[in-house]
Formats: C-alpha cells, structure tokens, sequence
C-alpha cells in the first residue's frame, strides 16, 4: 500500500466502500463508511491518511471534535496520533452536566446536536470530524456548537462529501474531504 501515491491510495479507499439505494428512505443513496473497517490494511490507509491529513492544517489544531455517530470512528484516532483531546458532540440526551444545543436538518430527517459546556478551552482551535457530508446541516450544526461554547472551529476533516449536495456551502470553516461523489 506505501508505495502508492495519494490519489491511488485515495481510489483503494473508494473501492471499499459500499453504496445502498433507497436506504434509509427513498431517494437516497448510501455511502457506507462501515464497508472500509471490514477490511484492515484499508481501514489503517484511511486512517494515515486523515492523521498526515490531519497534520498539516495550517494554523494546528489543539483539540478534535467529532460528529456524533460515525465521526467517532475516526476522530479518536486522529487524537491520539496528534497526542491532542477528544471531544464528543452528540446527539440529544446523551451527554451529562451542562450542554450547548443546536437543532438542524439532515439529509433524511432532522436532529439536535449537543456539546458539554467547558470540554473545550475558549480560542481553541478545534478540528470537526465526521465520515460524510451530505446537506451539511450536521457539519453545520456542530461548527456552530464549537463557537457557541467560545472555541474556534479551524476546518473539517471529511471522509466523503457528496458533492450534488453542496453541504460544504453552508459550513463557515474550510472542508476537507478525502473522496467525492
Ligand atoms: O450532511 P448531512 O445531511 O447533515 O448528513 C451527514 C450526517 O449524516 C450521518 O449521520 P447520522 O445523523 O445519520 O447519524 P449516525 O452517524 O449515527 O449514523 C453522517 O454520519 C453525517 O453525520
Ligand atoms: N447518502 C448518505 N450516505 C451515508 N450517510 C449519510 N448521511 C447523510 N446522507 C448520507
């Protein structure tokens, strides 16, 4: 696998990952993140690629914030190879002590989005992770969540962005995203 150069590295990584029609609703076509961790030598490219990918954002980010399911798959892993903390942003309900929340909508339905008051030093400078960026209401939400509790959401780091969707529009930071669609 080290031999190959970024963009071929980057067309492994596609090729792992599986697409439904029609899940979870009519209409949608979904990208499955969970297809590349089935498989390790791919899943540990994917993940040195988010972590040099991680590296080299300019200014460097102090904290990483990651989207609440499937931005955990990743997001703690980036942490632990920048030696820097990890923050959860969640869904409704499930974080305890005092959160901050934001209300969005999403490629199929709506949500609420909640970060703990205090998990993140005012003028941070955090990066968002997630796996995809459909609509960007997700994306959205959690930047918002990070200036609203005083910190300062440097970029995103994305594992798929479908790109018909224009999610990256309404996100008011830089987005990286490693594959299109
Ligand atoms: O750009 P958007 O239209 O907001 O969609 C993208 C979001 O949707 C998915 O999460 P989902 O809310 O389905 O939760 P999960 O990660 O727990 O599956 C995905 O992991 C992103 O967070
Ligand atoms: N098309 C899609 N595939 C996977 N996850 C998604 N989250 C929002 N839209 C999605």
């Amino acid at each position: 696998m080290s031999t190959l150069n970024k963009e071929e590295q980057l067309a492994v990584i596609k090729g792992q990952i599986k697409s439904y029609p029609d899940f979870p609703k009519k209409g949608v076509l979904f990208r499955d993140v969970f297809s590349v961790l089935q498989n390790p030598p791919i899943f540990q490219l994917l993940t040195d690629v988010l972590i040099e990918t991680a590296k080299a954002i300019q200014p460097s980010v102090e904290v990483i914030a990651a989207v609440d399911s499937r931005g955990f798959l990743f997001g703690p892993l980036i942490s632990l190879a920048l030696k820097i903390p990890f923050v959860p942003i969640r869904k409704k309900g499930k974080l305890p002590g005092e959160v901050m929340s934001h209300s969005y909508t999403k490629e199929y339905g709506e949500d609420t989005l909640q970060v703990q008051v205090g998990s993140i030093s005012k003028n941070s400078r955090v990066l968002v992770v997630d796996d995809l960026i459909a609509t960007g209401g997700s994306l959205k939400g959690a930047v918002e969540l990070i200036k609203k509790i005083g910190a300062k959401p440097v970029a995103c780091l994305i594992v798929i962005e479908l790109e018909d969707l224009k999610g990256r529009e309404g996100v008011t930071c830089d987005v990286i995203s490693l594959l299109k669609y």
